[in-house]
């Protein structure tokens, strides 16, 4: 119904220079699940039977129930369609976002723990319970005293051999679970993270399962005290909780025992390796990093169509007013996201891809992968949730004044983006453990040690030469590659070798030395992701089953990463050589000409991520760009416009203005 869309945006799709469907493919990996889909979203969201209440007006206890219902009316559909788990994974994707909600710690981390760290007979047990929804889980390891330092945590789990039994207690304050997602009023069940005592030892964290609310009257069971932790920035939606333990008692074979046990003596024991139990962090780090991606393509894909839709000021003395995004520094604020939305897709499959490789090596008991993996998608959720979140602002700055109203579903996002930054690993600790990687790998290398893949560059740090380009080749693959590797090599150089001459030439203590290297270690495990980021990013322009006209945008917007890249960073391309200062304003134009080159295709580049209007949530970014008539009813929606005049008018207005024109 072309005639209903916003004539600016038919025009922008109509000069598009390339077939959006077939980019769309190329996203999604094929027409076919591009196909599938879209069936799992139609009947998500096309289904009458959901009401799909706008959050924005409700109290936040309303929201709260919204979401609870749906979920469980999702909960209840998926068995009834009969999906396939992953179509089941979709299906509730689409309907309840992933972030907050009564039941998405459950089907996510929950149900990921059981997978992975239960042994055969508890996976028999509680698995298909999860996996029905006859009980609800979350994931209750943050403390209020810890959540980063997890040797930190201060709940206990004592094996006590005469009942054969766990005593799980939390003796501190801070030893309070605090913020597990679905505690503080949904959950039936948890996983917890406890320290381990048996036989008058600490081992260490492990995870055990237990039963938390009666499943006659949802109560808290004896010895457990339960709440909800209050509002927060964002994710009102959900109950996050906290919760205490009062000497509670549990079986033996509630500890999750798939990688260590406890005999029924008490013996402890252990198979393959101890760092597994943070298994389902990993899993979750390569989730979120996906997780960053959809959020930052749909902040985009808002700020482009509406910048297209909106018109303002002259740029031409006369002429009618232009739409937004013909100003070149709106380009500049809205392409390069774009393009890290483009970068960030690629890079999320290939992570994907490794994971997947290393957990099916660990299946056969081989853990060869797993710090390589580990370093990997902590570095990556760290970097691309905050490219995420620093774009998702400024798409919503971009928006001018409608950006700052939740009607531009971008403060959601925002909000909602906030949580991955610092969620599953804050995102300067992740980094850390990134760099720790890093530099364990470069000493390797220095001692001749072959490196795995994502780190094999290192080896050249000694020969990498300055190669003299000049700015003019700066739209080259290869160089553009080459430029992030040499930067990353020399980064990780700097802060390894920093650390040890504060070590041998400082006498400071390895733990100072760290410490107080701690700033350039973070810089070279950004550097790291980012190289990884462009060399995915090439790899897949070139490899991209698309026509030339496809490729020719592709290209582009991967030019406009890597030299947006360079042009912010350029003091670090500039300080190993890699650049000279005359080369920098001629990358600077490259880079501005690449943003009036976006222009003609901005509109079909953002449809091709193939967001569902009911996915956005959002009046600036609907497909049809009709924008302000959405606008003026999405505000007569307001319950404070229920009545022309407000009640509380009467009770507060009207006597205070009747009193104050009395004294006149
Ligand atoms: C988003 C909404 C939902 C949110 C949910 C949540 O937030 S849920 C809550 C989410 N909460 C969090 O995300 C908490 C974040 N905190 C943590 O994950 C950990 O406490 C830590 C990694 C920061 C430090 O741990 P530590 O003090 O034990 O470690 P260390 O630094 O001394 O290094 C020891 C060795 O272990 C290695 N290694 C470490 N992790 C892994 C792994 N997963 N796999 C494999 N290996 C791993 C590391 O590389 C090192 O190897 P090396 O060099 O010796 O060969
Ligand atoms: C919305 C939301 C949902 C959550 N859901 C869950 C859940 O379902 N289950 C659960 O168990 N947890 C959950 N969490 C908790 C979350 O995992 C932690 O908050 C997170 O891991 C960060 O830990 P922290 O709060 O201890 O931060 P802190 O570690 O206290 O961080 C504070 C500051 O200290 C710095 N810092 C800390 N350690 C270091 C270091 N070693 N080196 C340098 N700097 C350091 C950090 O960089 C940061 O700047 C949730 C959190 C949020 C916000």
């Amino acid at each position: 119904m072309a005639q209903l869309v916003n004539p600016d945006l038919v025009r922008e799709r109509s000069r598009a220079s390339f077939d959006t469907g077939k980019l769309t493919a190329v996203l999604y990996g094929g027409p076919d699940e591009v196909t599938r889909k879209r069936r799992i979203e139609a009947l998500a969201l096309k289904d009458p039977d959901y009401t799909h209440e706008d959050l924005n007006y409700l109290c936040r206890e309303d929201q709260y129930v919204a979401m609870l219902k749906k979920s469980l009316m999702a909960a209840r559909k998926v068995r009834e369609l009969g999906l396939s788990e992953r179509d089941r994974d979709s299906y509730m994707d689409f309907l309840l976002d992933w972030r907050a909600g009564a039941v998405n710690l459950h089907r996510t981390m929950f149900t990921l723990t059981l997978q992975q760290q239960g042994n055969q007979e508890q996976r028999a047990k509680w698995l298909k319970l999860a996996e029905d929804f006859s009980i609800l889980g979350s994931y209750l390891q943050t403390e209020m005293g810890h959540g980063t330092f997890l040797r930190g945590l201060e709940t206990t789990a004592t094996y006590d051999p005469s009942t054969q039994e766990f005593v799980l207690h939390s003796p501190t304050l801070t030893a309070t679970k605090w913020w597990p997602g679905g505690l503080g009023l949904t959950v039936t069940h948890g996983v917890v993270m406890a320290q381990l005592y048996t036989q008058g030892q600490c081992m260490g964290p492990h995870m055990f399962i237990l039963q938390l609310r009666s499943l006659d009257n949802h109560k808290p069971l004896p010895g457990i005290i339960i709440g909800d932790i209050g509002p927060k920035y964002g994710c009102n939606d959900g109950d996050n909780g906290f919760l205490r333990f009062h000497q509670v008692r549990i079986p033996r074979d509630n500890m999750l025992m798939r990688f260590a046990q406890v005999a029924e003596d008490g013996t402890y024991s252990m198979v393959l390796d101890p760092r597994l139990i943070y298994g389902t962090m990993v899993s979750m780090r390569v989730r979120l990093t996906e997780q960053s991606n959809f959020a930052l393509a749909r902040a985009v894909t808002i700020a482009v169509r509406y910048s297209c839709v909106r018109h303002q000021s002259e740029l031409t003395p006369g002429e009618p007013e232009p739409q937004i995004l013909e100003y070149q520094t709106q380009q500049y604020k809205l392409f390069p996201h774009l393009a890290a939305a483009y970068a960030f897709w690629f890079t999320v499959q290939t992570l994907q891809a490794h994971y997947e490789q290393v957990n099916s090596r660990l299946q056969e008991g081989d853990t060869s992968g797993l710090q390589e993996v580990h370093a990997l998608s902590a570095g990556l959720k760290a970097f691309t949730s905050l490219a995420a979140h620093r774009g998702i602002d400024e798409c919503r700055l971009a928006c001018g004044g409608h950006g700052y109203s939740h009607a531009s579903g971008l403060i959601y996002l925002l909000t909602s983006q906030a949580v991955i930054v610092t969620g599953e690993g804050e995102a300067t600790v992740m980094l850390l453990q990134l760099a720790r990687y890093l530099v364990k790998c470069y000493a390797k290398s220095q001692a001749g040690a072959k490196l795995p893949s994502t780190v094999s560059y290192l080896q050249t740090v000694q020969s990498a030469a300055v190669s003299g380009v000049t700015a003019r080749d700066l739209n080259n693959f290869d160089v553009l590659t080459e430029a992030y590797q040499h930067r990353a090599a020399r980064l990780v150089k700097d802060a390894a070798e920093g650390v040890r001459f504060k070590v041998v030439s400082e006498g400071q203590s390895e733990s100072d030395a760290w410490n107080n290297s701690l700033v350039s270690l973070v810089k070279c495990a950004e550097a790291h992701s980012h190289f990884f980021v462009v060399k995915t990013f090439v790899e897949a322009v070139r490899r991209a089953d698309v026509d030339d006209s496809a490729r020719a945008a592709l290209i582009s917007l991967c030019q406009l990463y890597a030299l947006h890249g360079i042009c912010e960073q350029a003091g670090d391309f500039l300080q190993h050589g890699f650049l000279t200062g005359p080369d920098l304003p001629l990358a600077r134009s490259q880079m501005c000409s690449l943003l009036s080159k976006v222009r003609s295709d901005a509109v079909p580049l953002v449809d091709a991520f193939d967001f569902h209007d009911q996915t956005l949530q959002s009046v600036l970014g609907r497909y049809d760009g009709r924008v302000y008539e959405h606008l003026y009813q999405w505000a007569k929606k307001s319950p404070l416009n229920k009545a022309q005049v407000h009640e509380s008018y009467y009770r507060y207005l009207q006597p205070f203005l009747q009193q104050n024109r009395a004294k006149l």
